[in-house]
Order: structure tokens, then C-alpha cells, then sequence
């Protein structure tokens, strides 16, 4: 199996590492446009494969595609992150000229790969590599927008923070937008091994939890001066290997709606399995009017975001 990653930059490198441990692909290509970039990220990761004890083979390469040909899956993370202060939708501008170059040239050469997309606005830039996949002929179970994943797994981290219990014993979705205010963290349905956390949490903890998860990558860009890339470069890998086993897992991620949840023409984050091919099935979860109203709103957002493609 190959991936290639485009993007050799924080999130990238860390994608390839996690993937590269994992044992999952015979080789990772990671392509970008900063001369020698790549193929120094490339030596240095494949310097750790005697201490880790992997074999997959990691290629850095400067722009050039025909190395990533027939890829089985691409990860797209070129473009810039945001800085403290900034909202991931003021990327647009920039990102959206990066996400259609990468992606029109990647899957020029990789046509049957799955193409997860990580480049913020992610929920847009994944609509907008939905629009050239299509135009390719491409399935839109091929295009998986790597949000979902992450913001779980930092409501997990908020939810054991606020039980003080191990991360590993629950369980939780975050659904809607990739963003600051368009994130629904399903407090509601999150369980403890089975039990659900509402047992345990007052009301307003559960608030606390889900505000703090929304606002969850805006924090360590706040911390950091620049966005986090260990765990979603893991979110990243958890979909890769989801894939490439053909796993079938529930990961949350945003995919084309055409009617499901009441959306179309859109993409943005839902429960859905991931194998093979791609996203396959569409969890239909029964949300309350509540989240049905929170579903709608961060729609809007996206959609607002959309049209200034
Ligand atoms: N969806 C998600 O959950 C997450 C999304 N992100 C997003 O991922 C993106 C990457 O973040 P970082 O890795 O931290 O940024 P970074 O600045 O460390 O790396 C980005 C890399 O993209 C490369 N690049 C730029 N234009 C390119 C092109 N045309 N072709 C190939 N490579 C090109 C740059 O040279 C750089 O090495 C950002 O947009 C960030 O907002 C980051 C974390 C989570
Ligand atoms: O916060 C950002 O800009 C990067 C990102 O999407 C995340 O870490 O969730």
C-alpha cells in the first residue's frame, strides 16, 4: 500500500510518522513545495525506523507527482495554519489556491486513491476537493475531511479531565463544523464504558466540557503561536489505518451530505464508517431538536464559508 502525504510541515510529518509506526503502508511519499523540505523530513523519520522497529519506507519529494502516482491514499495538509487570534476560516484565501493546485495534481496520478483532507477551512476545503473530484469522475465516498476524529478525541480528553477517569473508558462524538463555533461535542450521548457520562456530570460541567472542546484548537494555537499537529497527526493516522485494514470504524469526518441530516450540497462532520473505499455508510444518529437547531446553525456557517469559494 502507498500514501502519499502533501505537506511536510508540522501536521504532515507527524501524519507520516504515525503512519510509518503503524506498519500499515509499504511506502509514504510526502511531497512539498519548499525545495528539499520533504526529503529532509523524510531521512529524518526514516533515521528513527531501526530505533522504532518499522520497515514502511518514507520518500520526501519537491513537487513532484509522478512520484506519488498510484497512491492508495492521499493526506492533504499543504497550506498555512493559523496563528493566535485568527479563526481557521480567514485561511480561505490562501489555502483554497493551495487545496485545488494539490489536489487537481495529485489525483491526476492517483485517480482510485481516498483523499483526506486536513487543510483548514477544513470542512471547505474538502467541499471544494469534492467539486474536482467529481468533475474527475471521482466518488464522493472518496473524499473524507479529517475534523471529526480530532475534535473527539479532545472531547474525550476534556470529559476524562472533568471525571478523572482514563481516557480509554469512554467514548464520545463531536459532529457539524471543523470550527470554533460549529462544533457539536454529543455530550448527551458520550458514555463511560456503556454509561452515560450525564450520570456523573452535572449540566453545567457538560457545558464546560463542550465549550472546551469546541474551542480546543484555537487553545494550543494560543499556547503554541502556531495550530497542533500530535493529535491530528494522529486523527490523521486513525483514519488511515482505518482504511487500509479496511476497518469499517465509526469515525466522525466530514463527507458530501446529499439530504442526510437535512443538508445538501455540503460537507461537513458526521458519524460514518471508513474502509477501503472510503467513507461507506452514513451513521444516522436521532438527535433531539436541540441538536437538530446546533446542526442547522453550524450548516449555515460552512455553507457561508462555501460561497466564498
Ligand atoms: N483538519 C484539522 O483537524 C487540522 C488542520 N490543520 C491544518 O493543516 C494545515 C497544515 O498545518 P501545519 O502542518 O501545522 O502547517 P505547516 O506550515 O507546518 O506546514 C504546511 C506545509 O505545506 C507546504 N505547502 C504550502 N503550499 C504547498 C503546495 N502548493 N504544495 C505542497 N506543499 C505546500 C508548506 O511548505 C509547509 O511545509 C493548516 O491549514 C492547518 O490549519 C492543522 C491541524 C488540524
Ligand atoms: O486549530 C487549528 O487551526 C488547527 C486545527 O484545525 C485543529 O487543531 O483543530
Amino acid at each position: 500500500m502507498k500514501v502519499t502525504v502533501i505537506g511536510a510541515g508540522a501536521v504532515g510529518a507527524t501524519a507520516a510518522d504515525n503512519i510509518a509506526r503503524k506498519e500499515i503502508a509499504s511506502e509514504v511519499v510526502i511531497l512539498d513545495i519548499k525545495e528539499g523540505f520533504a526529503e529532509g523530513k523524510a531521512m529524518d523519520l526514516m533515521q528513527t525506523a531501526s530505533i522504532e522497529g518499522f520497515d514502511t519506507k518514507i520518500v520526501g519529494v519537491t513537487n513532484d507527482y509522478a512520484r506519488t502516482a498510484k497512491s492508495d491514499v492521499i493526506v492533504v495538509t499543504s497550506g498555512l495554519p493559523r496563528k493566535p487570534g485568527m479563526t481557521r476560516e480567514e485561511l480561505i484565501g490562501i489555502n483554497a489556491g493551495i487545496v485545488k493546485t494539490v489536489v487537481t495534481n495529485a489525483l491526476a496520478v492517483s485517480p482510485k486513491a481516498v483523499i483526506i483532507i486536513v487543510s483548514n477551512p477544513m470542512d471547505t476545503m474538502t467541499y471544494l476537493t469534492y467539486k474536482i473530484a467529481a468533475e474527475m469522475g471521482i466518488s464522493k465516498k472518496k473524499v473524507i475531511g479529517m475534523g471529526g476524529a480530532l475534535d473527539s478525541a479532545r472531547f474525550r480528553y476534556r470529559l476524562a479531565e472533568a471525571m478523572e477517569v482514563a481516557q480509554s473508558d469512554l467514548s464520545g462524538m463531536v459532529i457539524g463544523g471543523h470550527g470554533d463555533t460549529t462544533m457539536i461535542p454529543l455530550t448527551r450521548m458520550a458514555t463511560w464504558n456503556g454509561i452515560p457520562v450525564s450520570r456523573f456530570l452535572s449540566g453545567a460541567k457538560m457545558d464546560d466540557v463542550a465549550a472546551k472542546t469546541m474551542v480546543g484548537g484555537a487553545t494550543l494555537t494560543g499556547l503554541l503561536g502556531t495550530s497542533a499537529w500530535y493529535a491530528p497527526g494522529a486523527a490523521i493516522g486513525q483514519i488511515v489505518e482505518s482504511i487500509l485494514r479496511d476497518e469499517k470504524k465509526i469515525i466522525p469526518s466530514s463527507v458530501y451530505l446529499n439530504g442526510e441530516y437535512g443538508q445538501k450540497d455540503i460537507c461537513m462532520g458526521v458519524p460514518v464508517t471508513i474502509g477501503r473505499n472510503g467513507w461507506e455508510k452514513i451513521i444516522n444518529l436521532r438527535l433531539t431538536n436541540a441538536e437538530k437547531a446546533a446542526f442547522e446553525k453550524s450548516a449555515a456557517a460552512v455553507r457561508a464559508m462555501n460561497d466564498a469559494l
